[in-house]
């Protein structure tokens, strides 16, 4: 695997997929194309099982690879004992994601790195938007009555509304279960088309909640109705699902993005969440994506990671390539 420019790392300014082209402005619902999706199960599931084994990244190249992560992490905190200050502290780390004795000893102080976004409930936005005042990183709230989406359809775009007039640059919203597992097309579209209206200039990420789909021709399906409907990235779980993130669901989405590419020309985003806590697990997302979507996805604009643990794994693993030794997770406080 080619290592990343790690001089590139720290440029990656202005996240979103409108600061470097347009955003996808979505397409009407094609039902016959929706109809022809089909997902083989045990070839996506083969298809990664290798991974781990066949690809990996060593050294210099591992470490460049784990910051490329580091720049492409929607730091999150979704917890029912969030206060101002946990925010405070996550921000600070938001701004400052690895040591700076690590980055020196990288060559990577000059950098600039920072995650891509803090990621939380709407009553901290306020909190994190001047905790991150003048910097680059994106503030993103989950949205529509985040993580089941039960909420009257009314109180789930009020809600996405006051979030962006708090300073929320992204709007993570949940999609309708029922829908998808009504196979309510046009239900799905009309429901993501109007979070998406709603958003103003915020970027809409659509959380499918995918171990909530009951299948995985389902979320193929569901996956195309989203960007159709304009969704900026297609994002996999709350965090809160029974079943999170996975590769073979990642594989299934990632192929749904480049279909959705090769048919309309736009790009779409990709944010696995929920569950994704180490490194190792990182870099094979990573060779995932390089090898479904190409280098162009390699980059916040176009990834996340969605995760509230994976950023202390990876400052330990850098600091291991640095030293030689493992510290204690507890050294690696996320704020
Ligand atoms: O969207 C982000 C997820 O809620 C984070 O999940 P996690 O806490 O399992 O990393």
């Amino acid at each position: 695997m080619n290592q990343p420019n790690i001089m590139e790392l720290g440029k990656r300014r202005n996240s979103g997929p409108d600061h470097n082209g347009a955003r996808n402005p979505g397409v009407p619902l094609d039902l016959d194309l929706i109809d022809t999706i089909r997902i083989n199960k045990s070839a996506a599931e083969r298809r990664v099982s290798t991974l781990a084994g066949r690809r990996t990244v060593k050294k210099d190249w591992q470490a460049a690879w784990l910051l490329k992560a580091v720049t492409c992490m929607d730091l999150t905190t979704l917890a029912g004992d969030d206060t101002d200050e946990r925010v405070r502290r996550l921000c600070a780390k938001a701004l400052q994601p690895v040591r700076a004795d690590i980055l020196t000893a990288l060559g990577a102080d000059r950098l600039g790195i920072t995650v891509g976004a803090v990621c939380v409930y709407h009553g901290f936005i306020k909190t994190a938007v001047k905790a991150l005042k003048g910097s680059s990183v994106d503030v993103a709230a989950v949205s529509t009555g985040f993580p089941a989406g039960q909420a009257p359809f009314e109180t789930r775009l009020k809600e996405i509304e006051l979030s962006v007039a708090d300073g929320a640059t992204e709007i993570d919203i949940v999609v309708s279960r029922k829908h998808v597992l009504n196979s309510n097309w046009t239900a799905l579209y009309d429901e993501v088309k109007a979070f998406r209206q709603a958003c103003g200039p915020a970027h809409l990420k659509s959380i499918l909640a995918t171990g909530e789909l009951g299948s995985i021709g389902k979320v193929g399906k569901a996956s195309m109705v989203c960007m159709m409907a304009g969704s900026d990235f297609i994002k996999t779980s709350t965090g809160m699902e029974s079943v999170n993130a996975t590769l073979p669901i990642s594989l299934v989405m990632m192929r749904a993005i480049r279909d959705y590419q090769t048919q309309t020309g736009h790009k779409v985003g990709f944010k696995p969440a929920g569950g994704i806590s180490d490194a190792k697990t990182a870099l094979q997302y990573l060779v995932l994506l390089k090898e479904e979507l190409g280098d162009e996805w390699l980059s916040p604009k176009l990834f996340r990671f969605g995760a509230s643990r994976l950023l202390g794994d990876i400052e330990r693993q850098l600091e291991h390539y640095v030293t030689g030794r493992y510290s204690a997770a507890n050294r690696h406080p996320m704020g």
